[in-house]
């Protein structure tokens, strides 16, 4: 993509782009490329204000479609320059089967790559997570570690290893032929926890709270650092390594990188209250109030009402012994390495996406403040 700040003739493809991370990569594109001359967002579910968009100088084409589906992601990517693919299942509530969720996060990914090869698109960005590397099934801690700390990377359930085959697919496919001879340049970005405008697991705890008189009661201990970060820090990233992409080939193809920004070391619990707690909320206990085996109990008794309603009714709640493992165990990320290699700063203050953040929530229907 050589420098051309005369004319916008850049074509962008996000794959996902109607989810909550696909949006603000969406409209921070449309905001801060001014390369953009056709921006493509290709999505199993379009919503409505895809439409608001294509009012802007930017041609904005919304792409109803399946990743699973060669044929559909081949038509998106035609012509494209680079795409940004952040379509999957986030899925650890059992609402998809495993095989579902291997069908979209890992071939549908395959699929994202063949077309780029086959239609000569040269620059891929894919959205990995913190998952890919842990925290892993024996629980060990990820303390402050970065791109290169050893880690024992063991995962069992269908969502991580998704996504740590699918970011293996986009990292071996760095440096392969396009369709016109020319390389292949792909990364990856792995977002901690992703908070903000539009995080649906925020908008289940505040209405678990409303639920119990705007009360949640603790189930985590406050020592337990879960790294989170801002959607709209995330966005800017996938952004900006996009640019770079070119003129960085060497030293950014093939590599992954952790999302940051200056979001505080909390526990997932006492993190979440740094909003809901503005909106009228309160995190009942300073330690958890149910021991750990009693947690583990009622986790796997929810698994198993899961697995017996299923016939009838998908039950999916926040606590199974999946996410009270995951939610139990410290991960936190601690890197400059989006910085070193291609200039990353976040783009909103912790100050300003916590008032974002909680300025969304007062907005849902409902509030306890
Ligand atoms: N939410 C989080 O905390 C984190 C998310 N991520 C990754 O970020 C990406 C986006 O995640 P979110 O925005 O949270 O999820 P989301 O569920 O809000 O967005 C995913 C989008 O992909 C679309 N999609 C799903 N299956 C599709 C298919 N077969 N074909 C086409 N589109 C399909 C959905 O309709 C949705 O719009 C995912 O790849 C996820 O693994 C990574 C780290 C943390
Ligand atoms: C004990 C429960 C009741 O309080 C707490 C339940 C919290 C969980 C729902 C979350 C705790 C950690 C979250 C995950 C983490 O942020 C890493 C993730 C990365 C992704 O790529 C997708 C989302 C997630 C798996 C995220 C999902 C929700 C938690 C398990």
């Amino acid at each position: 993509m050589a420098e051309s700040a005369q004319v916008p003739k850049l074509v962008y493809l996000v794959t996902g782009g109607c989810g909550f991370l696909g949006e603000h990569i969406v409209r921070m594109l449309l905001e801060r490329e001014p390369r953009l001359r056709e921006l493509r967002v290709f999505d199993l579910h379009l919503s409505p204000w895809l439409e608001e968009l294509k009012t802007g100088p930017v041609q904005v084409t919304a792409i109803q479609g399946d990743v699973t589906q060669a044929h559909e992601v081949a038509a998106a990517v035609a012509g494209s320059h680079v795409v940004i693919h952040t379509a999957g299942l986030v899925d650890v509530f059992g609402k998809a089967s495993p095989k579902t969720i291997h069908k979209v996060n890992v071939q549908g990914t395959q699929n994202v790559i063949e077309a780029c090869i086959r239609t000569g698109t040269q620059f891929l960005i894919y959205t990995s997570s913190m998952e890919v590397v842990g925290p892993n099934v024996k629980g060990h801690p990820f303390y402050r570690g970065n791109e290169d700390t050893p880690y024992e990377a063991v995962h069992r359930h269908p969502y991580p290893c998704s996504k740590a085959l699918a970011e293996q697919l986009v990292l071996e496919a760095n440096g392969r032929k396009v369709n016109g001879g020319q390389p292949l340049v792909t990364c990856a970005l792995r977002p901690t926890g992703i908070y903000g405008e539009g995080h649906q697991v925020m908008r289940d705890f505040y209405n678990q709270g409303l639920r119990f008189g705007g009360r949640l009661f603790r189930a985590i201990p406050a020592s337990v650092e879960h790294g989170r970060v801002y959607v709209g820090n995330v966005a800017w990233m996938h952004v900006l390594v996009a640019r770079e992409l070119e003129q960085r080939a060497a030293l950014l193809g093939g590599q992954v990188y952790f999302c940051y920004d200056k979001s505080p070391y909390k526990s997932y619990e006492d993190f979440n209250m740094e909003f809901l707690g503005p909106c009228g909320l309160r995190l009942i206990g300073t330690h958890p109030l149910l021991p750990y085996w009693l947690l583990v109990l009622l986790a796997t008794l929810n698994a198993l009402l899961q697995w017996l309603l299923r016939p009838l009714v998908l039950y999916t709640p926040l606590l199974n012994p999946y996410t009270l493992a995951v939610a139990n165990t410290t991960f936190t990320v601690s890197t400059n390495k989006a910085q070193r290699h291609f200039g990353y700063k976040p783009l909103f203050s912790w100050e300003e996406s916590k008032a974002r953040t909680i300025h969304w929530v007062q907005a849902l229907e409902g509030s306890a403040w």
